[in-house]
């Protein structure tokens, strides 16, 4: 049994402590979060002629497609085009299809926007009018929904716009995309497509907007923050590849995308001004990263060479708070449609910089950092865990540090400690004005090493109780976040995640839900309680909501056998009934795509007194809720 007491003691919770860090990994931005239908829809940075240029593309009928250099292009970011070529002679109906992000969901009511930039390069003397069908059909062939879309032959690029509505749901995602003509109205003509686009309605009805499924179960965490775009996304393979936010902002067509760093082409569809308004629907505040420097092929950009990434950094949070009426900027995001800054008060200098922490303690954080604070002293600038220890050894000193963990239930590594025992690895650092995001976190493998495809229950207790160290530092720790956030199921290059998703499903892992529970208990004051031992099998943490007056007694026992918690309260609650919120499961159980609900949060009641005895079960995390 573990007597808790409490004195009142104790300091406020920060109301940024538990989000959502993102970056394009497992395609958790385009064909996840980004709720563009299309893959490859405008063939950038393919080389034409190839195969894989016309990934997820194919003929339908005798037509001939292949991926081209336009002699014409429809903008200078997006230099390539789908051929489509008709035969003299052809009277069948011919066209192509798209097979999406591993499937196209099909759902009743839906109505689904589409368009297409097109263009004949060589018209017929007298022009050639007809009419497209755009659809949705299974692969094997029966349509769902569709559209006609009249189109007249020009050499010059014309958008075409449709919708259609879905009347049913098919249950399989095995579904295409098709535009399709009858053969004899196009016989003979060869003509261009790009810019091909399929959404879905999308999360706050936003165009170009964020899937609705996936926001709403982030949603339902009440995260603070959300860091963005990465990261190991953010550094691309060479500074060329980098994420650079101009190339993200602005028309779709004037966006060239990039090779992302997890092994697939970046649209940047999902732009910075993507991410901005959707994190303000969603009622977070980003905390922004800006190149620093270092690329994933181990280059850093030499001292010299800096300025260039100072001044792209410059006009990164300008676009983001700057005046519309005076920065130019601003104007981007003010004719994009947000006039007013968005709120901005973290920026992060790189990521995991201690890959160079030579080149980064040498010049590229202080000069990041000095020329950044100098434009926006107002801005809180974080430092990548650019060396190990405790502290950063950087001039000037940072005072926002990230430091990233994946260790297995028992053993961390970053803070030379235990993740169960590493409960208590911010206790034991001095309060010297340093503040700590755990920018990064996950149990990755069984304590046997054994790798993780999903997170598992032993694992997801373990982080529970790294996560009541927390609470416990919240005056040290401003914020913390789980990683990778989401993986789709058909394309993953990092396991485990917090959500596995399909085109029409979502997967609550056993981590969300701790994730979950400590984001919606968080409280707003730690109350300081009897201390425990770092081996301790059992953590606890109690944190209050003042306005609500609402205690959050949170029980994590990471044994497999149950524990006793007897807590004494400062106070004698006046409602003798609390309810309770339960995660607990047998050790190993995960939920899978098979078995998505093997370990949901149950509710249960109990009484509530001064004393409040509670049973904690093996393998659980217990939320105890207390009205004074
Ligand atoms: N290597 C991890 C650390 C890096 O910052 C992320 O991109 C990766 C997984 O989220």
């Amino acid at each position: 049994t573990f007597d808790v007491t409490f004195s009142t003691a104790g300091h406020d919770v920060p109301p940024t402590l538990y989000g959502l860090m993102f970056e394009d990994i497992n395609h958790s931005g385009d064909g996840g979060l980004y709720a563009e239908l299309i893959q490859n829809r405008a063939f950038q940075t393919v080389t034409p002629g190839t195969s894989a240029a016309l990934t997820a593309w194919a003929a339908l009928g005798s037509a001939k497609i292949s991926v081209v250099k336009s002699s014409s292009p429809v903008s200078s970011a997006l230099p390539n085009a789908l051929s489509f070529a008709v035969a003299s002679g052809t009277t069948s109906t011919v066209g192509f299809t798209n097979s999406g992000y591993f499937g196209i969901p099909v759902t009743a009511g839906w109505t689904y926007t589409g368009s297409f930039y097109y263009r004949t390069p060589s018209p017929p003397a007298t022009k050639v009018s007809g009419s497209f069908t755009a659809d949705l059909r299974s692969t094997g062939g029966t349509v769902f929904t569709s559209a006609t879309v009249p189109f007249t032959t020009s050499s010059t690029w014309q958008q075409a716009t449709f919708t259609f509505t879905a009347s049913s749901t098919q249950t399989s995602v095995e579904n295409l995309f098709a535009l399709s003509v009858g053969g004899s109205t196009v016989a003979g003509l060869t003509m261009e497509f790009t810019l091909i686009s399929l959404f879905p309605p999308t999360f706050n009805g936003r165009e170009n907007g964020f899937r609705m499924d996936l926001s709403e179960t982030l949603l339902d965490m009440k995260p603070a923050f959300f860091r963005f775009p990465g990261g190991n996304n953010l550094e691309g393979e060479t500074a060329a590849d980098r994420w650079a936010w101009e190339n993200t902002v602005g028309d779709l067509v004037d966006r060239p995308g990039r090779v992302g760093d997890w092994g697939y082409i970046n649209t940047d569809g999902l732009g910075l001004y993507e991410y901005l308004q959707w994190i303000e629907d969603m009622g977070m505040e980003p905390i922004m990263a800006v190149y620093a420097g270092y690329s994933l092929n181990g280059a850093s950009v030499a001292s010299s060479g800096m300025q260039t990434y100072i001044t792209e950094a410059i006009n990164q949070i300008n676009f983001v708070i700057g005046d519309a009426s005076t920065n130019a900027q601003a104007a981007i995001r003010a004719s994009m449609g947000h006039a007013d800054p968005f709120t901005l008060n973290y920026i992060e200098i790189g990521n995991e910089d201690f890959f160079s922490p030579t080149t980064y303690a040498d010049y590229r954080w202080a000069d990041l950092y000095n020329a950044l604070h100098a434009e926006f002293p107002q801005l809180h600038y974080i430092a990548t865990s650019a060396t190990s220890g405790n502290v950063p050894t950087l001039s000037p000193t940072p005072t926002y540090w990230d430091l990233h963990i994946y260790s297995n239930p028992i053993c961390l590594t970053i803070l030379k400690d235990f993740f169960i025992n590493g409960a208590f690895n911010f206790d034991i650092l001095s309060r010297n004005g340093l503040q700590f995001f755990q920018g990064e976190y996950a149990t990755t493998t069984e304590n046997s090493g054994a790798a993780l495809t999903y997170p598992f229950i032993d694992g997801s207790i373990a982080e529970a109780a790294y996560m009541a160290g927390f609470d416990r530092n919240s005056d040290i720790v401003f914020a913390a976040s789980y990683a990778p956030l989401l993986n789709h199921v058909s394309s993953t290059q990092w396991t485990p995640d917090l959500i596995t998703f399909s085109p029409n499903t979502v997967i609550r892992s056993t981590s969300y839900y701790v994730q979950q529970l400590y984001s919606l208990y968080k409280g707003d004051f730690y109350l300081q309680s009897t201390t425990n031992t770092a081996s301790s099998s059992v953590q606890w943490s109690v944190t209050r909501d003042t306005s609500a007056g609402q205690y959050f007694l949170k029980v994590i026992n990471t044994a497999t056998s149950a524990n006793t918690v007897v807590f004494t309260l400062p106070f004698t609650p006046s409602h003798t009934t609390g309810t309770g919120t339960i995660l607990t499961a047998p050790s190993g159980t995960q939920n899978t795509p098979t078995s998505p609900n093997a370990a949901v949060p149950s509710t249960f009641s109990f009484t509530a007194g001064k004393t409040i005895t509670y049973n904690a079960p093996g393998l659980s995390l217990s939320v105890l809720v207390v009205t004074e």
